[in-house]
Protein backbone atom coordinates (compact mmCIF):
# COMPACT_ATOMS: atom_id res chain seq x y z
CA UNK A 1 0.00 0.00 0.00
CA UNK A 2 0.95 3.81 -0.20
CA UNK A 3 0.48 7.20 0.59
CA UNK A 4 -1.22 9.27 -2.03
CA UNK A 5 -1.22 12.54 -0.25
CA UNK A 6 -1.07 14.24 3.27
CA UNK A 7 -2.68 17.21 4.10
CA UNK A 8 -1.90 18.41 7.24
CA UNK A 9 -3.31 21.94 9.11
CA UNK A 10 -1.57 23.25 12.39
CA UNK A 11 0.28 19.95 13.12
CA UNK A 12 3.77 20.90 14.89
CA UNK A 13 5.49 22.92 12.85
CA UNK A 14 3.37 22.68 9.68
CA UNK A 15 0.80 25.35 9.47
CA UNK A 16 -0.21 24.09 6.27
CA UNK A 17 0.56 21.07 3.81
CA UNK A 18 -0.54 19.54 0.67
CA UNK A 19 1.57 16.95 -0.13
CA UNK A 20 1.27 14.58 -3.51
CA UNK A 21 3.27 11.34 -3.16
CA UNK A 22 3.97 8.46 -5.75
CA UNK A 23 4.22 4.59 -4.80
CA UNK A 24 8.03 4.68 -4.39
CA UNK A 25 11.20 5.50 -2.37
CA UNK A 26 10.83 9.30 -1.04
CA UNK A 27 13.59 11.02 0.59
CA UNK A 28 13.17 13.99 2.70
CA UNK A 29 15.76 15.88 3.48
CA UNK A 30 16.49 19.09 5.54
CA UNK A 31 19.29 20.71 8.24
CA UNK A 32 18.20 19.42 11.61
CA UNK A 33 14.70 20.51 13.35
CA UNK A 34 12.97 21.51 9.92
CA UNK A 35 10.13 18.83 10.14
CA UNK A 36 11.00 16.35 9.01
CA UNK A 37 10.50 13.85 11.85
CA UNK A 38 7.15 15.92 12.25
CA UNK A 39 6.63 14.52 8.90
CA UNK A 40 6.88 10.72 9.20
CA UNK A 41 4.78 11.69 12.76
CA UNK A 42 1.52 13.03 10.90
CA UNK A 43 2.05 10.12 8.35
CA UNK A 44 2.08 7.04 11.19
CA UNK A 45 -0.37 9.26 13.31
CA UNK A 46 -2.75 9.13 10.76
CA UNK A 47 -2.49 5.24 10.09
CA UNK A 48 -2.69 4.57 14.04
CA UNK A 49 -3.80 7.09 15.88
CA UNK A 50 -0.92 7.60 17.74
CA UNK A 51 2.06 9.22 18.20
CA UNK A 52 5.44 7.26 17.97
CA UNK A 53 7.19 9.98 19.81
CA UNK A 54 4.61 11.51 22.45
CA UNK A 55 1.99 10.00 24.27
CA UNK A 56 0.44 13.72 24.65
CA UNK A 57 -1.57 14.69 21.70
CA UNK A 58 -1.95 18.12 22.77
CA UNK A 59 2.49 18.83 21.52
CA UNK A 60 0.80 18.08 18.06
CA UNK A 61 -0.83 21.18 17.94
CA UNK A 62 1.12 23.74 16.45
CA UNK A 63 2.25 26.12 18.88
CA UNK A 64 0.65 29.35 17.07
CA UNK A 65 -2.96 27.64 16.80
CA UNK A 66 -2.72 28.41 20.75
CA UNK A 67 -3.36 32.24 20.22
CA UNK A 68 -7.06 30.98 18.25
CA UNK A 69 -10.22 30.76 20.42
CA UNK A 70 -10.16 27.32 19.31
CA UNK A 71 -6.93 25.92 18.96
CA UNK A 72 -7.12 22.73 16.44
CA UNK A 73 -4.79 20.40 14.45
CA UNK A 74 -5.38 18.07 11.32
CA UNK A 75 -4.11 15.24 9.47
CA UNK A 76 -5.58 14.05 6.39
CA UNK A 77 -3.79 10.74 4.62
CA UNK A 78 -4.93 8.95 1.53
CA UNK A 79 -3.56 5.31 0.90
CA UNK A 80 -4.18 3.56 -1.72
CA UNK A 81 -4.77 0.02 -0.90
CA UNK A 82 -5.54 -2.84 -3.26
CA UNK A 83 -8.90 -2.53 -2.59
CA UNK A 84 -8.89 0.93 -3.51
CA UNK A 85 -8.43 4.29 -1.70
CA UNK A 86 -9.05 4.89 2.17
CA UNK A 87 -8.75 8.53 3.50
CA UNK A 88 -8.06 8.65 7.63
CA UNK A 89 -8.42 11.96 9.16
CA UNK A 90 -8.05 12.67 12.59
CA UNK A 91 -9.12 16.38 13.84
CA UNK A 92 -7.52 17.20 17.12
CA UNK A 93 -9.50 20.28 18.49
CA UNK A 94 -8.77 21.89 22.14
CA UNK A 95 -11.96 22.79 24.01
CA UNK A 96 -12.51 25.00 27.30
CA UNK A 97 -12.87 28.91 27.61
CA UNK A 98 -9.18 29.68 26.91
CA UNK A 99 -7.72 26.63 26.28
CA UNK A 100 -3.91 26.38 26.69
CA UNK A 101 -0.93 23.72 25.76
CA UNK A 102 -0.89 22.78 29.03
CA UNK A 103 -4.52 22.42 30.65
CA UNK A 104 -6.64 22.10 27.27
CA UNK A 105 -8.65 18.80 27.08
CA UNK A 106 -8.47 17.84 23.50
CA UNK A 107 -11.62 16.10 21.43
CA UNK A 108 -9.85 13.75 18.64
CA UNK A 109 -12.39 13.69 15.85
CA UNK A 110 -11.57 10.56 13.70
CA UNK A 111 -12.91 9.76 10.37
CA UNK A 112 -12.63 7.06 7.71
CA UNK A 113 -13.55 7.90 4.08
CA UNK A 114 -15.41 11.11 5.54
CA UNK A 115 -17.78 8.83 8.43
CA UNK A 116 -16.87 9.34 12.17
CA UNK A 117 -15.04 6.73 13.84
CA UNK A 118 -13.55 5.82 16.93
CA UNK A 119 -10.04 6.15 17.21
CA UNK A 120 -9.53 2.58 17.30
CA UNK A 121 -11.29 1.97 14.01
CA UNK A 122 -8.28 3.65 12.40
CA UNK A 123 -6.31 0.24 12.84
CA UNK A 124 -6.70 -2.13 10.48
CA UNK A 125 -6.92 0.39 7.85
CA UNK A 126 -3.46 1.41 6.67
CA UNK A 127 -0.29 -0.59 7.82
CA UNK A 128 3.13 1.26 8.46
CA UNK A 129 6.78 0.46 10.20
CA UNK A 130 8.48 3.12 11.86
CA UNK A 131 11.80 2.71 11.89
CA UNK A 132 13.33 5.26 14.36
CA UNK A 133 16.83 6.52 16.12
CA UNK A 134 15.40 5.43 19.79
CA UNK A 135 13.99 2.09 18.53
CA UNK A 136 17.18 0.92 20.30
CA UNK A 137 16.56 1.87 23.46
CA UNK A 138 13.14 -0.58 23.48
CA UNK A 139 15.76 -3.65 23.42
CA UNK A 140 17.22 -3.19 26.84
CA UNK A 141 14.68 -0.64 28.41
CA UNK A 142 11.04 -1.02 30.34
CA UNK A 143 9.04 -4.17 29.69
CA UNK A 144 6.02 -1.86 28.55
CA UNK A 145 8.23 -0.10 25.79
CA UNK A 146 8.42 -3.70 24.24
CA UNK A 147 4.97 -4.60 25.14
CA UNK A 148 4.24 -1.35 23.09
CA UNK A 149 6.20 -2.23 20.59
CA UNK A 150 4.21 -6.03 20.30
CA UNK A 151 0.74 -4.44 20.59
CA UNK A 152 1.01 -1.31 18.33
CA UNK A 153 2.00 -3.97 15.63
CA UNK A 154 -0.49 -6.50 16.44
CA UNK A 155 -3.58 -4.00 16.69
CA UNK A 156 -2.69 -2.80 13.06
CA UNK A 157 -3.55 -6.00 11.43
CA UNK A 158 -6.54 -6.87 13.84
CA UNK A 159 -8.86 -3.71 15.16
CA UNK A 160 -10.08 -6.55 17.42
CA UNK A 161 -7.24 -7.04 19.40
CA UNK A 162 -7.07 -3.32 20.25
CA UNK A 163 -10.44 -3.17 21.40
CA UNK A 164 -9.54 -6.63 24.05
CA UNK A 165 -6.12 -4.64 25.10
CA UNK A 166 -8.48 -1.12 25.56
CA UNK A 167 -10.93 -3.46 27.33
CA UNK A 168 -8.54 -5.33 28.99
CA UNK A 169 -6.23 -2.32 30.44
CA UNK A 170 -10.29 -0.78 31.56
CA UNK A 171 -10.81 -4.10 33.90
CA UNK A 172 -7.09 -4.16 35.37
CA UNK A 173 -7.45 -0.23 36.20
CA UNK A 174 -11.15 -1.15 38.50
CA UNK A 175 -9.49 -4.62 39.48
CA UNK A 176 -6.72 -2.99 41.13
CA UNK A 177 -8.76 0.18 42.31
CA UNK A 178 -10.66 -2.41 44.31
CA UNK A 179 -7.94 -4.25 45.30
CA UNK A 180 -6.26 -0.79 47.01
CA UNK A 181 -9.64 -0.33 48.68
CA UNK A 182 -9.93 -4.00 50.15
CA UNK A 183 -6.56 -3.24 51.45
CA UNK A 184 -6.98 0.40 53.18
CA UNK A 185 -10.53 -0.36 54.03
CA UNK A 186 -10.83 -4.26 54.34
CA UNK A 187 -14.12 -6.10 53.00
CA UNK A 188 -15.19 -9.22 51.44
CA UNK A 189 -12.57 -10.32 48.92
CA UNK A 190 -15.12 -11.84 46.88
CA UNK A 191 -16.30 -8.54 45.40
CA UNK A 192 -12.99 -9.42 43.30
CA UNK A 193 -14.77 -12.11 41.36
CA UNK A 194 -16.70 -9.62 38.57
CA UNK A 195 -13.19 -8.30 37.29
CA UNK A 196 -11.06 -11.45 37.78
CA UNK A 197 -13.53 -12.66 35.39
CA UNK A 198 -13.16 -9.59 33.27
CA UNK A 199 -9.60 -9.76 33.41
CA UNK A 200 -9.31 -13.08 32.17
CA UNK A 201 -11.78 -13.25 29.78
CA UNK A 202 -10.17 -10.17 28.06
CA UNK A 203 -6.46 -11.31 29.04
CA UNK A 204 -6.54 -14.50 27.41
CA UNK A 205 -6.44 -14.13 23.85
CA UNK A 206 -3.96 -10.80 24.58
CA UNK A 207 -1.18 -13.36 25.42
CA UNK A 208 -2.80 -15.74 22.50
CA UNK A 209 -2.55 -13.12 19.82
CA UNK A 210 0.60 -11.49 20.87
CA UNK A 211 1.86 -15.34 20.56
CA UNK A 212 1.17 -15.96 17.46
CA UNK A 213 2.80 -12.82 15.73
CA UNK A 214 5.59 -13.19 17.64
CA UNK A 215 5.73 -16.59 16.68
CA UNK A 216 5.24 -15.45 12.96
CA UNK A 217 7.90 -12.11 13.25
CA UNK A 218 10.73 -14.63 14.79
CA UNK A 219 10.65 -16.71 12.05
CA UNK A 220 11.53 -14.23 9.47
CA UNK A 221 13.24 -12.15 12.25
CA UNK A 222 16.26 -14.82 12.48
CA UNK A 223 16.74 -15.30 9.21
CA UNK A 224 17.04 -11.12 8.63
CA UNK A 225 19.55 -11.32 11.63
CA UNK A 226 21.66 -13.80 10.51
CA UNK A 227 22.53 -11.93 7.07
CA UNK A 228 22.96 -8.67 8.70
CA UNK A 229 25.46 -9.96 11.42
CA UNK A 230 27.03 -12.64 9.20
CA UNK A 231 25.52 -15.87 10.49
CA UNK A 232 24.26 -14.74 14.34
CA UNK A 233 20.45 -15.97 14.59
CA UNK A 234 18.17 -13.94 16.46
CA UNK A 235 15.54 -15.25 18.59
CA UNK A 236 12.63 -13.62 19.93
CA UNK A 237 11.65 -14.86 23.28
CA UNK A 238 7.94 -13.71 24.78
CA UNK A 239 7.86 -14.52 28.13
CA UNK A 240 4.08 -14.21 29.50
CA UNK A 241 3.37 -12.53 32.32
CA UNK A 242 0.82 -15.55 33.41
CA UNK A 243 2.75 -18.77 33.34
CA UNK A 244 0.17 -20.96 32.87
CA UNK A 245 3.51 -23.86 33.97
CA UNK A 246 3.06 -22.01 37.61
CA UNK A 247 -0.16 -23.05 37.76
CA UNK A 248 -1.11 -26.25 39.72
CA UNK A 249 -1.10 -29.33 36.91
CA UNK A 250 -0.78 -26.77 33.66
CA UNK A 251 1.69 -27.06 30.63
CA UNK A 252 3.69 -24.37 29.28
CA UNK A 253 2.13 -21.55 27.55
CA UNK A 254 3.46 -22.60 24.22
CA UNK A 255 2.40 -26.45 24.56
CA UNK A 256 -1.41 -25.13 25.39
CA UNK A 257 -1.12 -22.47 22.27
CA UNK A 258 0.48 -24.48 19.92
CA UNK A 259 -0.32 -27.97 20.75
CA UNK A 260 -3.99 -27.54 21.40
CA UNK A 261 -5.17 -25.45 18.76
CA UNK A 262 -5.39 -21.83 20.10
CA UNK A 263 -7.18 -22.96 23.13
CA UNK A 264 -7.90 -19.28 24.64
CA UNK A 265 -10.52 -20.64 26.86
CA UNK A 266 -8.66 -22.93 28.73
CA UNK A 267 -5.89 -20.03 29.26
CA UNK A 268 -8.70 -17.93 30.85
CA UNK A 269 -9.76 -20.67 32.99
CA UNK A 270 -5.81 -20.57 33.94
CA UNK A 271 -5.86 -16.98 34.10
CA UNK A 272 -8.83 -16.99 36.52
CA UNK A 273 -7.22 -19.85 38.76
CA UNK A 274 -4.04 -17.81 38.83
CA UNK A 275 -6.24 -14.49 40.05
CA UNK A 276 -7.77 -16.20 42.76
CA UNK A 277 -4.19 -18.00 44.21
CA UNK A 278 -2.88 -14.71 44.05
CA UNK A 279 -5.83 -13.18 45.21
CA UNK A 280 -4.82 -12.35 49.36
CA UNK A 281 -0.73 -11.21 48.21
CA UNK A 282 -2.73 -9.07 45.26
CA UNK A 283 -4.34 -7.67 48.37
CA UNK A 284 -1.79 -6.79 50.44
CA UNK A 285 0.19 -4.88 47.25
CA UNK A 286 -2.54 -3.33 46.35
CA UNK A 287 -2.29 -4.42 42.34
CA UNK A 288 -2.22 -7.59 40.04
CA UNK A 289 0.80 -9.40 39.83
CA UNK A 290 0.12 -11.58 37.27
CA UNK A 291 -1.60 -11.08 33.40
CA UNK A 292 -0.38 -9.88 30.15
CA UNK A 293 0.46 -6.54 31.61
CA UNK A 294 3.50 -8.24 32.51
CA UNK A 295 4.45 -9.57 29.48
CA UNK A 296 7.89 -9.53 27.85
CA UNK A 297 9.79 -10.06 24.87
CA UNK A 298 13.34 -10.97 25.22
CA UNK A 299 16.15 -10.45 22.37
CA UNK A 300 18.43 -13.63 22.39
CA UNK A 301 21.54 -13.78 20.14
CA UNK A 302 23.55 -17.00 20.30
CA UNK A 303 21.88 -17.55 23.63
CA UNK A 304 22.75 -13.91 25.34
CA UNK A 305 19.98 -11.82 26.43
CA UNK A 306 21.10 -8.42 24.59
CA UNK A 307 18.67 -6.69 26.40
CA UNK A 308 20.79 -6.83 29.24
CA UNK A 309 24.13 -7.79 27.82
CA UNK A 310 24.02 -6.67 24.17
CA UNK A 311 26.62 -3.98 22.96
CA UNK A 312 24.44 -0.51 21.17
CA UNK A 313 25.29 -2.14 17.80
CA UNK A 314 24.35 -5.23 18.51
CA UNK A 315 20.72 -4.18 20.22
CA UNK A 316 20.51 -1.86 16.88
CA UNK A 317 20.99 -4.68 14.72
CA UNK A 318 18.33 -6.93 16.48
CA UNK A 319 15.46 -4.16 16.39
CA UNK A 320 16.57 -3.32 13.14
CA UNK A 321 15.65 -7.06 11.97
CA UNK A 322 12.42 -6.71 14.06
CA UNK A 323 11.39 -3.97 12.26
CA UNK A 324 12.36 -5.53 8.80
CA UNK A 325 10.68 -9.02 10.13
CA UNK A 326 7.52 -6.85 11.32
CA UNK A 327 7.21 -5.38 8.24
CA UNK A 328 7.32 -8.64 6.17
CA UNK A 329 5.03 -9.94 8.40
CA UNK A 330 2.33 -7.24 7.73
CA UNK A 331 2.97 -7.65 4.41
CA UNK A 332 2.29 -11.44 4.63
CA UNK A 333 -1.16 -10.82 7.19
CA UNK A 334 -1.90 -7.72 4.13
CA UNK A 335 -0.88 -9.54 1.06
CA UNK A 336 0.68 -5.89 0.62
CA UNK A 337 3.59 -4.46 1.77
CA UNK A 338 3.32 -2.05 4.44
CA UNK A 339 4.70 1.60 4.32
CA UNK A 340 7.89 2.00 5.39
CA UNK A 341 9.02 4.99 7.57
CA UNK A 342 12.59 5.86 8.09
CA UNK A 343 13.51 8.36 10.30
CA UNK A 344 17.54 9.30 9.43
CA UNK A 345 18.25 5.70 10.14
CA UNK A 346 21.03 5.27 7.86
CA UNK A 347 23.94 7.44 10.09
CA UNK A 348 23.67 4.83 12.63
CA UNK A 349 24.60 1.91 10.03
CA UNK A 350 27.66 0.34 8.54
CA UNK A 351 28.23 0.21 4.95
CA UNK A 352 26.74 -3.24 4.82
CA UNK A 353 23.47 -3.34 6.64
CA UNK A 354 22.60 0.29 4.97
CA UNK A 355 22.33 -1.68 1.97
CA UNK A 356 20.94 -4.61 3.23
CA UNK A 357 18.25 -1.94 4.52
CA UNK A 358 17.89 -0.15 0.83
CA UNK A 359 17.16 -3.06 -0.69
CA UNK A 360 14.03 -3.97 1.26
CA UNK A 361 12.84 -0.19 0.52
CA UNK A 362 13.37 -0.59 -2.81
CA UNK A 363 11.41 -4.00 -2.45
CA UNK A 364 8.72 -2.16 -1.03
CA UNK A 365 5.70 -0.29 -2.75
CA UNK A 366 6.89 2.69 -0.91
CA UNK A 367 9.09 4.13 1.39
CA UNK A 368 9.64 7.29 2.72
CA UNK A 369 13.04 8.31 4.24
CA UNK A 370 14.66 11.16 6.13
CA UNK A 371 18.24 12.50 6.37
CA UNK A 372 19.95 15.52 7.45
CA UNK A 373 22.88 14.43 4.72
CA UNK A 374 21.71 13.16 1.29
CA UNK A 375 25.32 12.27 0.30
CA UNK A 376 25.02 9.01 2.90
CA UNK A 377 23.50 7.50 -0.19
CA UNK A 378 24.99 6.29 -3.43
CA UNK A 379 24.65 8.46 -6.59
CA UNK A 380 22.38 6.26 -8.10
CA UNK A 381 20.11 5.63 -5.28
CA UNK A 382 19.88 9.10 -4.69
CA UNK A 383 18.83 9.66 -8.65
CA UNK A 384 15.87 6.77 -8.70
CA UNK A 385 14.08 8.87 -5.47
CA UNK A 386 12.26 11.20 -5.44
CA UNK A 387 13.47 14.14 -3.55
CA UNK A 388 11.86 16.42 -1.14
CA UNK A 389 14.13 19.51 0.49
CA UNK A 390 12.37 20.64 4.39
CA UNK A 391 12.83 23.73 5.37
CA UNK A 392 10.82 25.00 8.39
CA UNK A 393 7.84 23.41 8.03
CA UNK A 394 7.85 24.18 4.37
CA UNK A 395 8.05 21.04 1.82
CA UNK A 396 9.32 21.56 -1.59
CA UNK A 397 10.43 19.40 -4.38
CA UNK A 398 13.72 19.48 -5.00
CA UNK A 399 15.73 17.67 -8.03
CA UNK A 400 18.86 19.35 -7.13
CA UNK A 401 19.70 19.24 -3.58
CA UNK A 402 23.43 20.32 -2.56
CA UNK A 403 25.84 17.86 -3.06
CA UNK A 404 23.80 16.12 -5.72
CA UNK A 405 24.11 17.02 -9.32
N1 LIG B 1 3.62 21.82 18.41
C1 LIG B 1 4.58 22.41 17.71
N2 LIG B 1 4.36 23.60 17.09
C2 LIG B 1 5.31 24.21 16.36
N3 LIG B 1 6.55 23.73 16.21
C3 LIG B 1 6.84 22.55 16.80
C4 LIG B 1 5.87 21.84 17.56
N4 LIG B 1 6.45 20.70 18.02
C5 LIG B 1 7.72 20.71 17.56
N5 LIG B 1 7.95 21.82 16.83
C6 LIG B 1 9.19 22.22 16.15
O1 LIG B 1 9.46 21.27 15.13
C7 LIG B 1 10.86 21.21 14.95
C8 LIG B 1 11.33 19.79 15.07
O2 LIG B 1 10.97 19.13 13.97
P1 LIG B 1 11.44 17.63 13.75
O3 LIG B 1 11.49 16.92 15.04
O4 LIG B 1 10.60 17.10 12.67
O5 LIG B 1 12.93 17.90 13.29
P2 LIG B 1 13.83 17.12 12.27
O6 LIG B 1 13.83 17.84 10.97
O7 LIG B 1 13.46 15.68 12.26
O8 LIG B 1 15.23 17.35 12.96
P3 LIG B 1 16.40 16.37 13.43
O9 LIG B 1 17.22 16.16 12.21
O10 LIG B 1 17.11 17.23 14.42
O11 LIG B 1 15.78 15.16 14.01
C9 LIG B 1 11.52 21.99 16.03
O12 LIG B 1 11.92 23.24 15.48
C10 LIG B 1 10.42 22.17 17.04
O13 LIG B 1 10.60 23.34 17.76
Amino acid sequence: MWLRSLSLTQFRNYARLEWRLEPRVIMVYGGNAQGKTNLLEAIAYAATGHSFRTGSDRELIHWAAWRDPMPFARVIAEFVRQDGPVRLEIALVAEGGTPSPETASLRKQVRINGVPHRALDLFGQAAVVVFAPQDVEVVGGPPAERRRLMDLLIAQTSPAFARTLAAYQRALAQRNALLRRLQEEGGDPGQLDLWDESVARYGAPLMGQRARALHAIAGYAEEIHRTLSGGEPLMLRYIPGLDPAQVEGQMALDTLLWGQGWAEAELAEIFRKALLRERAADIRRGSTRVGPHRDDLRFIVDGVDIGLYGSRGQQRTAILAFKLAAARWLASVFRESPLLLLDEVMAELDEERRRYLLRALEDAEQAILTTTDPMLFAPDFRERVRRFHVQAGFLREDPDPPGIG
